[in-house]
């Protein structure tokens, strides 16, 4: 590749593959052209960037943007430190995914620090011009709410999304909230970021239940379940929209426990039954008794569709929660099905699967015949997507 400007760091990254083969940092500390090479299957190219801008800090690390000089995309890299008695996870699970509605990691380097011994890691991203937190932000400035069309675009795109990483990869993310959403203003895309908290769930083995930022965290984490499963995802994603539609966190708790007393305050006091589902060892505990609040009182501008939605998403038990492509054929989303002529569907390709991949759970042929039929209703002709 062409290198045309000494000023530019360059950088001998690898180039994402598919499916991946996992590597061993110790061989890729490498911050310059010279020629060495890593020795794994996956081909090595050379990239260089002019200096970069910042675009976020996370605990973890810091987020750039900048243009790669050879093929002139637009990136961010993610750099974050490397701990060497460890592989990261969130390397490894980047290298899984492949979704338009996931963070596409198109390269990786390692790089040494100069004057310590640390290690960094460089995950270089597709950018996005804004997380969904700044998007709620900007309306909430202006006084006015985001359009509801808009919110069905993204709350689609979340639920796609989550479909194809909980069936396919077996992956949560566990810290779904806006700021971990990417958006495009314009064209209304949508992709999830940040697998730093991501993991695949095993039924057999525990996890840890500390994870998730607080106003998004599933109450089976706050019961301190260790045996939880995909479905935190979606009462975290149940929050997110929550929180668009009403322009504020839906469950905005002071502390860990104050969480759940936000939820209660909402939802009632669960029942011993749905204590059970979320944490059996909870089961004998006293609770104040505390009658639900209707969600149409609390979400009074919203229609019947919304609500039943948004309900389906809420639920204490973690199994009667939508699974997501239980949301993806709820009607809340016909008015999509209905425009699906418009530019903006088609651009971002709403209505485009890959049967393979992303029915590929759903074994029974009757099954998926009926959530095909919902999904593509409305006169949706699959094959011109
Ligand atoms: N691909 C991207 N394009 C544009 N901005 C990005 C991108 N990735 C991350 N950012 C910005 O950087 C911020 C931090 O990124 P990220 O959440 O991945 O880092 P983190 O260190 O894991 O953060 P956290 O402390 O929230 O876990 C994001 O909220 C977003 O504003």
């Amino acid at each position: 590749m062409n290198i045309e400007s000494i000023n530019n760091q360059i950088h001998i990254v690898h180039k994402q593959v598919y499916h991946g083969h996992p590597i061993d940092p110790n061989q890729l500390i490498i911050s310059s052209s010279s020629s060495a090479a890593p020795s794994n299957n996956e081909d090595p190219v050379e990239i260089s960037y002019p200096t970069t801008e910042v675009v976020g800090h996370g605990s973890f690390g810091v987020v750039f943007t900048t243009t790669l000089k050879e093929t002139n995309e637009t990136v961010a890299i993610k750099k974050v430190l490397q701990d060497r008695r460890f592989k990261n996870r969130e390397l490894e699970i980047m290298k899984l995914l492949k979704h338009d509605n996931i963070i596409d990691l198109k390269y990786y380097f390692y790089e040494k620090d100069n004057d310590q011994d640390d290690i960094y890691l460089n995950l270089i991203l597709d950018y996005m011009p804004q997380s969904l937190y700044q998007r709620l932000r900007h309306f909430v400035h202006q006084r006015t709410t985001m359009p509801r069309l808009e919110i069905k675009f993204y709350m689609f795109q979340l639920f796609k999304a989550l479909n194809y990483m909980h069936n396919f990869t077996n992956v949560c993310h566990r810290d779904i909230k806006p700021q971990n959403l990417l958006v495009d203003p314009q064209s209304w895309c949508l992709k999830i970021c940040d697998f730093g908290s991501a993991k695949q769930l095993k039924p057999t083995e525990p996890n840890v239940s500390y994870i998730c930022s607080r106003y998004y965290r599933a109450p089976e984490l706050i019961f301190g379940a260790t045996n939880y499963t995909n479905q935190i995802d979606i009462w975290s994603s149940g929050c997110v929209m929550a929180e668009l539609l009403l322009g504020q966190p839906m469950f905005p708790g002071e502390s860990g426990i104050d969480q759940l007393v936000e939820i209660i305050k909402i939802l009632g006091t669960p029942t011993r039954q749905e204590i059970c589902s979320m944490n059996s060892n909870y089961m004998d505990h006293k609770f104040p008794q505390i009658k639900a609040i209707p969600l149409n009182k609390v979400f009074k501008k919203e229609d019947n569709l919304t609500i039943d939605f948004l309900s389906n998403t809420l639920k204490y038990d973690p199994n009667e929660r939508f699974l997501p492509f239980q949301c993806l054929i709820h009607e809340y989303f016909d008015e999509l099905r209905e425009i699906h002529e418009d530019y903006k569907v088609k651009d971002l390709n709403l209505f485009k699967f890959n049967e393979e991949v992303e029915f590929g759970h759903i074994k029974h042929e009757h099954q998926l015949q009926t959530l095909k039929t919902k999904l593509f209703s409305r006169g949706i002709n699959v094959n011109n997507y």
